[in-house]
This record gives C-alpha cells, sequence and structure tokens, in this order.
C-alpha cells in the first residue's frame, strides 16, 4: 500500500511571486558594530529590499559568523560585542548572497534537520520541514506496527529520491537497526547524500545508487540486501505550469528536476507507485509526500 499524503511544498514565509532586485549590497555604517545592531541594520536592508524572513536570515548569517546556528543561542555576551573587521566582512559578504535571493541553507553550507546537522549546497533540495513530519510519520507506523520490521530488527527502508540524504539519513539515526537504500537521478544529490552519511557516521547501513526512476530497466542492483520492508519518498510534485511562479530562492538555486511533477504533478509519482510493488516484500508498504 503506498499512502499519498498531501501537504505544501512549503518555502517558510511564502514561495509564490518573489521579484529579482539588481541593487548593489549596502555596506553597514561603520558604527554598526556590534551582533545586535548588525542584525538590526541586515533586517533593514533585507525588508527595503524585498528579501523574505528579513530578521531570520540576518539573524542567522550573524550567528554563523560567530560559530553559533541561532542568534538564540549565542552567548549573551557576544549581543553587544564589537565584531572584528574580518567578521564585519565576512557578515558583508553572506549577506549580499542572501540579496541575491540564495537561501539561508545555501549560504551557511549547512541545516538542521531532525536533529542531524547536514550539509547543503546548490542545487541539491533543501529539506522542507513538511518532510520532517513525513519522517515522524514513517517513525511512528514503524514503532506501532510490529509487521514493519526486517531481518536485521529494524526495518529495510528504500528511498527514491534522497537529495542530500535528510529523509534517509534521519531514519537511519532513530532507527539502529535499519539499513538504508538510497537512490536519486541527480548526481550532484547522489554525491551530497554520500558526503552527509560519511558526515554523520551512517554510511555502514546505506546504500546510495544512481537511478533513475523514469528509465526502464534493470532495478535487480537496487535490492542489494532482498526486497525492502518500507519505500519511502518526497517526490517532485510541482505542476510544470506552476514551476515558473517559484520564489527566486527556489528557481534560480533548486533543481528544477526536484520540483517538476510534470503536467499533473504526476510523472515521477507514477513510476515510484509502478517501481514500489516489484521492490517491497509482500507485507512492505509506503509513504510519501505530495
Ligand atoms: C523534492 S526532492 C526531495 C529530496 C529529499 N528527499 C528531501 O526531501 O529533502 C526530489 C528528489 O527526487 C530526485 N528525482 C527527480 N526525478 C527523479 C527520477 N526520475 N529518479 C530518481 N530521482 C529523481 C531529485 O533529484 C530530488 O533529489
Amino acid at each position: 500500500m503506498l499512502r499519498a499524503l498531501l501537504s505544501g511544498l512549503g518555502w517558510r514565509g511564502g514561495i509564490w511571486g518573489c521579484t529579482f532586485s539588481s541593487q548593489q549590497p549596502h555596506l553597514p555604517p561603520a558604527r554598526l558594530l556590534n551582533a545586535t545592531e548588525l542584525v538590526s541594520h541586515w533586517t533593514v536592508v533585507f525588508e527595503k529590499r524585498g528579501i523574505p524572513e528579513a530578521r531570520e536570515s540576518s539573524e542567522y548569517i550573524v550567528a554563523h559568523v560567530l560559530g553559533a546556528k541561532t542568534f538564540q543561542s549565542l552567548r549573551p555576551g557576544l549581543w553587544t560585542q564589537p565584531l572584528t573587521p574580518g567578521q564585519l566582512q565576512y557578515v558583508q559578504e553572506l549577506s549580499s548572497y542572501r540579496l541575491q535571493r540564495m537561501p539561508v541553507q545555501y549560504i551557511l553550507g549547512e541545516w538542521d534537520f531532525q536533529g542531524l546537522s547536514l550539509k547543503m549546497a546548490p542545487p541539491v533540495f533543501i529539506p522542507r520541514p513538511e518532510t520532517e513530519e513525513l519522517v515522524e510519520w514513517v517513525l511512528e507506523e514503524v514503532t506501532q506496527g510490529p509487521h514493519v520490521v526486517g531481518a536485521q530488527g529494524g526495518p529495510l527502508i528504500l528511498e527514491v529520491g534522497c537529495g542530500s540524504g535528510a529523509i534517509s539519513l534521519s531514519l537511519l539515526s532513530k532507527l539502529p537497526q535499519s539499513r538504508v537504500i538510497a537512490v536519486d537521478k541527480g548526481e550532484a544529490a547522489i554525491c551530497l547524500a554520500h558526503e552527509n552519511a560519511q558526515r554523520l557516521r551512517l554510511q555502514d547501513r546505506i546504500r546510495i545508487i544512481p537511478f533513475d526512476v523514469t528509465l526502464e530497466g534493470s532495478w535487480a542492483h537496487l535490492l542489494p540486501w532482498g526486497p525492502v520492508d518500507l519505500v519511502v519518498s518526497n517526490p517532485p510534485y510541482v505542476f510544470h505550469r506552476d514551476m515558473e511562479k517559484l520564489a527566486p530562492e527556489i528557481l534560480s538555486y533548486e533543481d528544477p528536476l526536484a520540483l517538476d511533477g510534470g503536467e499533473e504533478g504526476m510523472d515521477i509519482i507514477t513510476h515510484i507507485l509502478a517501481l514500489a510493488p516489484r521492490l517491497l516484500k509482500d507485507s512492505g508498504y509506503g509513504w510519501g509526500v505530495s
């Protein structure tokens, strides 16, 4: 059974109908030297230039330059401490990328997902908050459904379209007895998923395989450990006609192949639905966001 769960694509702050600006970045006035003042300064600059999530963006950038994940997690002493000229320069540089509508996740080069710190790099799809819900649903099903237990004591999982590896790696981190086969068509996605698996020391329980689900042909190599208990996917599902309405953050930086689901949004989903029964055990099932 494959349960398709409806959910929006969801870029926090809105994904539709934004415009580019060609103006040059503003240099902060010389008097703005501490973290709090810098955040305020760049918030105003971003707001004036129509950059979504202006305050969050400036907070993330300043916190990153000061070695923290969030502004709130900075030692309070750092909020009012003057930044060095090098740090100011770095904030300026990163903020200029945001002015070009680069997503914060790519600017920082990493992002937390389900408590894991994942490397992020364009054009590989940035995992969305909804994807964390998908992981929660799968975990709930696995822990509540005794039928979803593989030979190892945890389910053998196949993820179609793994991107950065967010879903596969977070499932592996929460299910220590499980193994995952993660496939993706994109070369950059395959490389980044490998890198993230190594980074999180989960590489021994995952096979990351380049695979285009739309191509007819052999899929036997997707079963190095035999049929799987569970298929999970966050496939491309944006209607082709809506692609041009996506925000510049998405359109200019993320791989269109990660988003474009064809005329009815079902192009990739249809192939996953056709493939899944061949790869699943009789008792297996699938989860997806669409
Ligand atoms: C919406 S992204 C999801 C990425 C990741 N699972 C996540 O949630 O962050 C969809 C992924 O499917 C991959 N993909 C698109 N078409 C594919 C195909 N025909 N075969 C395999 N993977 C495909 C894309 O490269 C992309 O990484």
